[in-house]
């Protein structure tokens, strides 16, 4: 049974369509990143598959059932962008306080131990800094042992380390088998944290695939070239591998290519250039995503 299974889902607000006729399945114990740039109706999806919004129109079932059913038999936990602590409770007392609602919660201990919290269990919600607090609502969202755990760009509050920290987290929940979904605006974290990127514009789903595969889809591999060449002459440049533009300025030499990797094995196998300086630029995630996300706008 799929996890996730949505089909010819769309969500209107007014003229506004926010998720124009998304399908979409995803398999258990898969994480899986939504990538898409502002308004591209990843937290409006979200909403839908919690039950906290209905769909205008299409169906979605999370593990065969409504959302509602769902998040009623402690299937899904979600970490949203919005929710407030209460200040006067301690960590441990917060944790254990929701965990308690679900029928068959995580052992108190595990969850802190989980969430990175153990050390911080005695202290006052309202003494945590802001990567703290985003680690407490971490807790409360695996708390109920969901087989869902769905994440609203859980690190947007974070610094570099607390980020590195969160993200190690999250994959020890996963790696037990269970399905993530999140979403993000940041490539590097849906590169290096789901096996599955799914990116959406304006509603709709643009891509979907591995990283690598959306980067090779959006011509990702392409890239630039750069070397001094001095006084050496230029000629053959332009039928190297992949190369698709030449330009040459005062002994410095810019080559565009469709294949970066082609193009500098044969500068060096197959030229007799002492090539000097060389730059690399590949084009990364975050040009696909661009392009694809653009492609949509028209
Ligand atoms: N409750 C609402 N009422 C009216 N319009 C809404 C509502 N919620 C979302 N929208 C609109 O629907 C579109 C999609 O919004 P949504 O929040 O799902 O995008 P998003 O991809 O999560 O964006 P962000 O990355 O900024 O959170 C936007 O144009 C937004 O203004």
């Amino acid at each position: 049974m799929n996890a996730i299974e949505l089909s010819g889902v769309r969500k209107s607000f007014g003229a506004v369509r926010a998720v124009d006729g998304l399908d979409l399945t995803m398999e258990p114990g898969r994480t899986v990143a939504i990538l898409g740039p502002n308004g591209a109706g990843k937290s409006t999806t979200i909403s839908m598959l919690l039950g906290l919004a209905r769909p205008t129109a299409g169906t979605v079932r999370v593990f065969g059932h409504s959302p509602e059913e769902a998040v009623a038999r402690g299937e899904i936990g979600a970490m949203l962008q919005e929710g407030a602590l209460i200040p006067e409770l301690t960590v441990r007392e917060t944790v254990d306080f929701i965990r308690r609602l679900y029928p068959r919660p995580l052992p108190l201990e595990e969850i802190l131990r989980m969430a990175d919290l153990t050390e911080l269990a005695g202290r006052r919600a309202d003494r945590l800094s802001g990567g703290q607090t985003q680690r407490v609502r971490f807790a409360l969202a695996i708390a109920g042992g969901p087989r869902l755990l769905v994440l609203d760009e859980p690190t947007a509050a974070m610094d570099v380390e607390s980020r590195r920290a969160f993200w190690e987290s999250m994959r020890g929940y996963a790696s037990a088998g269970r399905t993530v979904l999140f979403a993000t605006h940041y490539l590097e974290e849906a590169d290096e944290n789901s096996d599955r990127v799914i990116v959406m514009a304006r509603g709709r789903l643009v891509a979907d695939g591995t990283a690598a595969e959306i980067k090779a889809g959006a011509g990702a591999g392409a890239g630039t070239v750069a070397f001094s060449l001095g006084d050496q002459p230029a000629a053959g440049l332009d039928v190297l591998p992949g190369v698709t533009a030449v330009d040459i300025q005062g002994g410095t030499v810019r080559l565009v290519t469709a294949d970066v990797d082609a193009t500098v094995a044969a500068l060096y196998r197959g030229t007799d250039l002492d090539v000097r300086d060389l730059q690399v630029r590949g084009a990364d995630l975050e040009d696909a995503f661009l392009s694809l996300t653009q492609a949509a706008e028209v």
